[in-house]
């Protein structure tokens, strides 16, 4: 199985969405990254992470940021993992999306943010996403050449249960655009990312945006990439960076088949389905 070159953008966000959209492909079109089949953005990639900005940068899916996107894919003929940004639908619920685009620019994959990030930590980060934005309700796995690939957004990572539907489903690898933030980053971000990959012996990435002590938000930074053995194999710090790493989905096969939990289920005993 070939090995999936894959790009972690940890980029800083501007309040302009253009110039957002401008530094993603200049990065993109670097030489360091002229062979890569995979790129992963950070979660609000082009819109500051607050409240007030998600009703005033959203777009509708197809509209100007998804459509440079899908182009930015085709062009450099890469599968694209789009971060999230805020998508608007017909009736005006605005959603925290993250779109997925093959190497010809078809988007095979979307995922709304499934669990909102509602947290009131004494004396720490308070954030109320749900004054703004609406949950979406589908476990979301795409097809690649390589294999299966699950997606779900920040938050979402907490939650064992979607983990695991997306690896019931196929799922080699777990894709997550996110933004921890200084209270809950220094503890539980690479615990999180290692603490999944281990659970369901697969390779874990996280994408998020560059630390800006400016903003409204303070992203905790340090973007990851775990095996499936709970390895970290890369991990940025707070500054905007960018990371190759090459995934093998061989040894998803070689950990799952040496420890194997997943058919270890006692599934006379428990179930766990989607409804
Ligand atoms: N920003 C998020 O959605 C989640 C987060 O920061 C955390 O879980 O911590």
């Amino acid at each position: 199985m070939p090995k999936i070159k894959t790009a972690i953008l940890q980029t800083h966000v501007y309040k302009d969405k253009i110039r957002n959209i401008t530094q993603t492909a200049e990065h993109l079109a670097a030489p360091e990254l002229a062979s890569i089949d995979l790129a992963v953005l950070p979660e609000m990639f082009c819109c500051p992470y607050e409240n007030k900005c998600f009703p005033e940068y959203a777009e509708a899916e197809g509209g100007d940021t998804w459509e440079k996107c899908s182009r930015l894919a085709a062009e450099h003929k890469i599968y694209l993992v789009a971060g999230s940004m805020p998508e608007r639908d017909e009736e005006g619920h605005i959603y925290n999306t993250s779109y997925v685009f093959d190497r010809t620019g078809k988007q095979i994959g979307k995922h709304r943010k499934m669990h909102l990030f509602d947290i009131n930590v004494k004396g720490g980060q308070y954030f109320k996403e749900s004054d703004t934005l609406t949950p979406g309700n589908q476990v979301t796995v795409f097809d690649t050449e390589f294999g299966k690939m699950g997606l779900c957004i920040c938050y979402d990572l907490r939650f064992p249960e979607l983990a695991r539907l997306m690896v019931d489903k196929g799922a080699q690898v777990i894709i997550v655009p996110a933004a921890f933030n200084m209270t809950t980053g220094p503890l539980h971000w690479e615990l999180m990312f290692r603490q999944r990959a281990v659970d369901n012996q697969v390779y874990t990435i996280g994408a998020a945006p560059a630390r800006d002590m400016n903003a409204g938000y303070h992203s905790w930074g340090h973007s990851i990439v775990t095996d499936p053995w709970g390895k970290v194999l890369m991990e940025m710090d707070e500054k905007p960076d960018i990371k190759v790493v090459k995934l093998d989905l061989d040894e998803v096969s070689r950990v799952r088949e040496e420890l194997p939990l997943l058919k270890h289920r006692r599934k006379d005993l428990y179930t766990l389905s989607q409804i």
